[in-house]
């Protein structure tokens, strides 16, 4: 059921990016519309109720404590129809306090978001649950009661994930590292919730430790589409610094035409991320590591110890020609076929601060095994 040519229906995944656009803002003034004449009280009795089929009933949800704030809002732990779920709730600002612009780019930011996320379904995918689009007279329950919400209240609600990010996990596991077989299942959790987007014609666009979530069997599972678009028929049309520095591709990073192969190469980061247990270049500003990774062709550096096997897909992932990088589906063969019965897992380091992962000492390793390229 792969992309090929024109099939004889018309796939969400062949919209190019321009009418998607189109296609959201348009959806988005209807509702609005709507909901204003129902505000004036135009109804006259009809609920005419026109709901997405992703709108979830606000009256089954309910919206409890923080768990963190994030650049478009705040994202609540709640429970929707006995379900745990967490809940990104989008910030407008009090009445008036945001600009015109700046409310329309969120609301481009929370459809894009929305109809992105509420397709997928993959185990290494959060799971999206629904989205409530301002109604007017939304009252959300939250552990102290009832609660009104501003009549352009806009939230997300997908499955709730215990296990924190895949970045915090890394941190705590600084010191000691990770074995490698449990870094090569984290490896292709992710690897293969990547290619099932590709599949789907998803770019993320910004594939990073911090937006990856663990769940309780510290599964990783990719969240976080507020910048994932179908990807473009004509590659000209993504352009545009999207990600995070560090992990964008030097063809981002160069303000050129790029497709989904910047999703491999930020994989190509997290992997050494996941191997090292560590940040890649911890001593570079952030111009310093665009411009090393641009004209010089900086990459993390890989330890001695990691196993070719795993050594290969990283420096594959990293390649500046992006036509040279595999696909994710290939790197998850590669990665599946990687024997982890020997060990080959990270060495750590004896010295307290762990500055960069190129140095490997004597301390032996978790699981032993002399197979690989060099010995550290
Ligand atoms: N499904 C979830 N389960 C548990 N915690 C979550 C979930 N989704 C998000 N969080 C928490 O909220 C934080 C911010 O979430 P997210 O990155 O999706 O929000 P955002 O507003 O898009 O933020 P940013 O764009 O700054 O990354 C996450 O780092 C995580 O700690």
């Amino acid at each position: 059921m792969k992309g090929g040519g024109g099939g004889g229906f018309v796939r969400a995944d062949q919209i190019d990016l321009k009418t998607l656009d189109q296609q959201l803002e348009r959806h988005l003034s209807r509702v609005w519309t709507m909901e204003k004449k129902k505000e004036e009280g135009e109804g006259s009795g009809d609920t005419g109720k026109a709901r997405e089929e992703w709108e979830i009933d606000s009256s089954k949800l309910i919206i409890k404590g923080i768990i963190a704030r994030g650049t478009f809002g705040t994202v609540h732990r709640g429970v929707y129809d006995g379900q745990d779920v967490a809940v990104k709730l989008l910030d407008w600002g009090e009445e008036g306090s945001k600009t015109e612009a700046e409310v329309a780019s969120l609301r481009v930011a929370f459809t894009q978001e929305v109809a992105v996320w509420h397709k997928l379904d993959h185990p290494n995918v959060t799971k999206f649950v629904g989205a409530i689009v301002g109604t007017g007279d939304v009252t959300i329950q939250t552990e102290n009661g009832q609660l009104g919400m501003p009549s352009n209240l806009c939230c997300v609600v997908v499955e709730y994930l215990p296990g924190g990010t895949l970045k915090s996990y890394l941190i705590k596991n600084r010191r000691r590292k990770l074995v490698f077989k449990v870094v090569v299942q984290l490896a292709l959790d992710l690897a293969r919730g990547l290619s099932y987007l590709h599949s789907q014609r998803i770019v993320h666009r910004d594939v990073k430790t911090e937006n990856m979530l663990l769940d309780k069997a510290r599964t990783v599972k990719i969240a976080d589409f507020g910048v994932a678009r179908v990807e473009a028929q004509n590659p000209n049309e993504m352009t545009g610094e999207t990600g995070t520095l560090g992990y964008m591709a030097p063809e981002v990073l160069n303000d050129n035409p790029y497709n989904r192969k910047c999703d491999v190469y930020s994989f190509g980061i997290c992997l050494w991320e996941i191997y090292c247990c560590d940040m890649p270049y911890p001593d570079l500003t952030f111009s310093e590591i665009s411009s090393a990774v641009v004209r010089q062709n900086l990459r993390p550096e890989i330890p001695k110890c990691c196993p070719s096997s795993l050594a290969n897909v990283m420096k594959r992932c990293l390649d500046g020609n992006p036509d040279k990088r595999p696909e994710m589906d290939e790197v998850v063969g590669l990665l599946e076929a990687i024997d982890t019965s020997k060990g080959g897992g990270m060495i750590p380091r004896i010295s307290s601060r762990v500055a960069s992962a190129s140095a490997c000492t004597e301390v032996p390793d978790h699981g032993g095994g002399g197979r690989f390229s060099a010995a550290c």
